[in-house]
């Protein structure tokens, strides 16, 4: 299984950091467009594998496509990150040049490649793959669902003063500040609803914090976040090496499902070998799809700046 991850900034490392310690890789290619930036983050990154003990090999390199000839899974984090104050949407004028050029970059070499999309503005960053590239829907992945459901269940946790690995809980929707949609309704500790052990007031204290969980972090660290976001792209290279047929929301391409149509927004979906293996669609009440609609129609208005 070779891994091609581009952009070897904060999350890219990251990535390339936790594929190589769950170890399942045989290879990492790191690319970035920085003079010798790629390679110093494969060196320093390889100088762990004794100590963390590991055998995937990392390599880095500065623009040189060729050698990421046929890679299985590409991660897309080439881009700018927001910084405090500003939205993910407002990334869109520099990020949409580099990511398509980054997809047509990497199709060339690997045409059979599963493209996973993590700049931002994400949602839209995966729909601009699926227009600009000939790529099949069930290979171009968008990664934000997952993460914001990591934020979800560490804020749930928090709140009944549970363990993490007590509480499960999903957020669809969009990947922004407002449009994401953290499933309240269907969240559980040990299978019990939290909506039976929390207030009303709680949840939504919970469902706030988790929708600016970026935000928050970008106000803290003066740039956006990386390990959660790098951990997060990992179990999903993960699900699709290892054939795992897990679910994640992901932004996927939507066809009728949850009555859209062309548009990538996060979704729950089935991963597996051939990426995006079917999408899962949940009865949502009639708010949750009225939310729903909302989160689209911000994504849409944002798709509307692509120069396709
Ligand atoms: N989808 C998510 O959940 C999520 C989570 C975190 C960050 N992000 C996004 O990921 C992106 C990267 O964030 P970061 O913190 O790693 O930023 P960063 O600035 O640390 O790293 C970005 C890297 O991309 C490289 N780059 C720029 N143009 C390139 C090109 N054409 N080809 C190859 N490399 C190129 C830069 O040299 C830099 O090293 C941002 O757009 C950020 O908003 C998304
Ligand atoms: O918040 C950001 O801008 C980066 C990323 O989308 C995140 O959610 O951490």
């Amino acid at each position: 299984m070779k891994v091609t991850v581009v952009g070897a900034g904060s999350v890219g490392a990251s990535c390339a950091e936790y594929i190589a310690i769950k170890d399942f890789a045989s290879e990492v290619v790191l690319l970035d467009i920085k003079e010798g930036y790629a390679e110093g983050k494969a060196m320093d990154l390889m100088q762990t594998a004794s100590l963390n003990g590991f055998d995937t090999k990392i390599t880095g390199v500065t623009g040189d496509y060729s050698k990421t000839a046929d890679t299985d899974v590409a991660v897309i984090t080439s881009g700018i990150p927001r910084k405090p104050g500003m939205t993910r949407e407002e990334l869109i004028g520099i990020n949409a040049g580099i990511v398509k050029d980054v997809s047509d970059n990497l199709i060339k070499h690997s045409p059979n490649v599963i493209i996973i999309v993590v700049s931002n503005p994400m949602d839209t960053m995966t729909y601009l793959v699926h227009k600009t590239t000939g790529l099949a829907k069930n290979k171009i992945i968008g990664m934000g669902g997952a993460l914001d459901s990591a934020r979800f269940k560490y804020r749930l946790a928090e709140a009944l003063e549970a363990p993490i690995s007590d509480v499960d809980g999903m957020v669809i929707g969009g990947h922004s500040d407002t449009g994401m949609i953290p499933l309240t309704r269907l969240a559980t500790r040990n299978s019990l609803p939290v909506h039976k052990i929390l207030s009303e007031e709680r949840l939504t204290q919970v469902s706030e914090e988790t929708k600016v969980g970026g935000a928050t972090l970008t106000k803290l660290l003066g740039t956006s976040a990386w390990y959660a976001p790098g951990a997060a792209v990992s179990g999903l290279v993960q699900a699709i090496a290892c054939d795992q047929k897990k679910m994640f929301p992901c932004s996927a391409l939507l066809e009728g499902e949850y009555g859209m149509s062309d548009i990538s927004i996060g979704v729950p979906v089935i991963l597996g070998k051939n990426g995006i293996e079917s999408i899962v669609e949940i009865e949502l009440t009639e708010a949750e799809k009225a939310k729903m609609e909302e989160s689209a129609a911000g994504v849409r208005k944002t798709n509307g700046l692509l120069e396709l």
